[in-house]
């Protein structure tokens, strides 16, 4: 069996386009979509993605602000500048770049964001409504997992789905929303013995652990599908997944390649979170709905 590659750029094009038609309609009631990133220290990598959040932003008509701040600003500095932007109408979203510089406490920070303008879905508030399966702003890496799923018309109602990986970003969201979903859902991490009997029970193996080509082979059921949440960059430059590529294509029958899959993805929920935000404050959101994008 040779996969078929899950196409995360196209999906996200995809569902880009379908914001930029939100972004138009919001325009005409008279208001433009605002998100701010917040972006603490030099790390050249976050300034990579947060100069990429700006450009998606730019190209669907959503008002982007990035606010730079040296490495050494004080946190009750940040606390008071997220309460600004709090109050600023014209902001909808708000995204405090992660990680932050040590000394520095993430959750603190996280917490002062308002929940209506959170548009990661990191705030207390958002998570919990996750675990109860209500409206909320969902993280955007797993939930554009999810979205591929469903773009692929994959179903997860009654499926194993397997997790590896337990972080409060990617891992335990996607075992929330496989699990809201209907999937039967297993959750792996460094401490699970025999990590390979595990995932060869997946009908859906979801990755995300950080460790470059962990996943191999002869973990994965025959034509299971296999999504790689992993960004790893190798010494050569190059970027690769959690997932051995070229050994799972051989035995999935459908897999998500890096780059091109989940990394696209999650840029895409980002803009769709923020119009979703706008269209919330503006009164033309559909409230109700299980979930919010
Ligand atoms: N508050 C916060 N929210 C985040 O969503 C957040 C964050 N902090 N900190 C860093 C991580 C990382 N992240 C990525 C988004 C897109 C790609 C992406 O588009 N990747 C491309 C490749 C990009 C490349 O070539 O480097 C792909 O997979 O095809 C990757 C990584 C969001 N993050």
């Amino acid at each position: 069996m040779t996969a078929r590659n899950i196409d995360g750029k196209a999906i996200a094009q995809a569902f880009r386009a379908e914001c930029a038609v939100r972004v138009g309609r919001l325009k005409d009631a008279g208001v433009v979509p605002g998100l701010a990133v917040v972006i603490v220290g030099d790390d050249p990598a976050s300034k990579v993605y947060v100069r990429n959040k700006a450009k998606a932003c730019e190209a669907i008509g959503v008002h982007s602000e990035v606010h730079a701040m040296s490495a050494d600003t004080a946190q009750a500095h940040l606390l008071k500048f997220i309460a600004t932007l709090n109050a600023d109408d014209a902001i909808h979203g708000i995204l405090v770049q992660l990680p932050l510089p040590k000394g520095i406490d993430s959750r603190a920070v996280i917490e002062a964001i308002a929940p209506e303008k959170d548009v990661d879905g990191f705030h207390y508030s958002n998570v919990g409504r996750l675990l109860v399966g209500e409206p909320a702003y969902y993280p955007c890496t797993p939930w554009g997992a999810m979205k591929m799923l469903e773009h692929e018309s994959i179903a997860v109602e009654g499926k194993h789905a397997v997790v590896v990986g337990r972080s409060t970003i990617v891992g335990k969201p996607m075992a929330l929303m496989l699990l809201n979903a209907g999937a039967t859902v297993t959750v792996c991490h460094s401490k699970t013995r025999d990590l390979a009997a595990m995932t060869r029970q997946a009908d859906i193996l979801v990755a995300a652990v950080g460790k470059p080509r962990i996943i191999t082979g002869d973990m994965v059921k025959l034509g299971a599908v296999v999504i790689d949440v992993g960004i790893n960059r190798l010494p050569d430059g190059t970027l690769c997944g959690d997932v051995d590529y070229e050994a799972v294509r051989q035995i999935a029958s459908r897999i998500t390649p890096v780059p091109g899959g989940v990394g696209p993805m999650t840029i895409a929920m980002l803009l769709g979170n923020t119009v979703k935000a706008a269209e919330l404050a503006a009164g033309t959101g559909v409230r109700g709905e299980t979930r919010i994008t």
